[in-house]
């Protein structure tokens, strides 16, 4: 394993004992571009946080060669975003320098320097004092992508960095992620869009509860591994809810 991969060894994730990933080892080596895909409640997000370092393992472990999780930027889903938080565009990308600076640190010109030129990346000059809830959800994509590119990680994590905006945005916030692949940078992100994983991800994780496919994006994302991921995560579905039946035994 090569400094800066990421290591995981038969990993069980879940909530409050209840497993929602099982038997899941491989290694996300440095500089690696990965797409986690699957149906709905295949588990991709849970594997996003616990690479986060947000969620322990039930189970098994991960290991992270030579890196800490400050050196770890996470994107969770939007709806996890509080948009309505009372901030402009300025101070919320900013924050992607409090690694560095700490919370009460003083911006001095390196950082000012940086963010004003994450916002230019991103396409949202004149954008700097702006709400954040006023903005669009394409505009906040980019602000996110742009407190991103402040944080300045070797591994970046990102939960569903596309869904619902336009195609414009989608072709700038993809370039980012080459740029940060160019740069050596892991990308793991968790993606629905498959076109979007084939030609953005040299590598993809098919997961529906457990692995089904890691390995070349093409390959993981054939018509025969998207059924069989399909069938698994309804059957463990349909399992999951006999199992409730058993656990009421007073309903009706
Ligand atoms: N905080 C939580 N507490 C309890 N169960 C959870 C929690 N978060 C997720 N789960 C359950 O874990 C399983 C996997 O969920 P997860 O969100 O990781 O799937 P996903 O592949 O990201 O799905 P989607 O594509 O719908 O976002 C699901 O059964 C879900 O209900």
């Amino acid at each position: 394993m090569s400094a800066g991969a990421i290591r995981l060894e038969n990993v069980t994730l879940g909530y409050e004992r209840r497993p929602a990933v099982h038997h899941l080892s491989g290694v996300v080596e440095a500089g690696a571009g990965l797409a986690v895909c699957g149906p709905n409640g295949a588990g991709k997000s849970t594997l996003l946080k616990a690479l986060a370092g947000l969620l322990p393992p039930l189970g098994g472990r991960i290991v992270y060669d030579g890196l800490a999780l400050r050196d770890i930027a996470y994107l969770p889903q939007s709806a996890e975003i509080d948009h309505a938080f009372p901030i402009d565009v300025l101070d919320f990308v900013s924050m992607g320098a409090m690694r560095r600076i700490g919370l009460f640190g003083r911006v001095g010109a390196g950082e000012r320097t940086r963010i004003a030129s994450a916002l230019a990346a991103v396409g949202l000059e004149g954008f700097e004092e702006r709400a954040i809830g006023t903005l669009s959800g394409g505009q906040m994509q980019r602000v996110l992508f742009a407190r991103l590119l402040v944080e300045d990680c070797p591994v970046i994590l990102l939960d569903e960095p596309f869904g619902a905006i336009d195609a414009r945005t989608i072709d700038d916030l993809v370039k980012i992620i080459a740029r940060w692949r160019e740069e050596g940078r892991t990308v793991v992100a968790v993606l629905h869009e498959h076109d979007l994983a084939r030609r953005a991800f040299p590598q993809a994780l098919l997961l529906a509860r457990e692995p089904i496919f890691w390995g070349a994006t093409q390959e993981a994302l054939s018509e025969a591994h998207l059924a069989q991921a399909s069938r698994m995560v309804e059957a463990f579905d349909r399992e999951a809810e006999d199992c409730r039946r058993d656990e009421a035994p007073h309903a009706a």
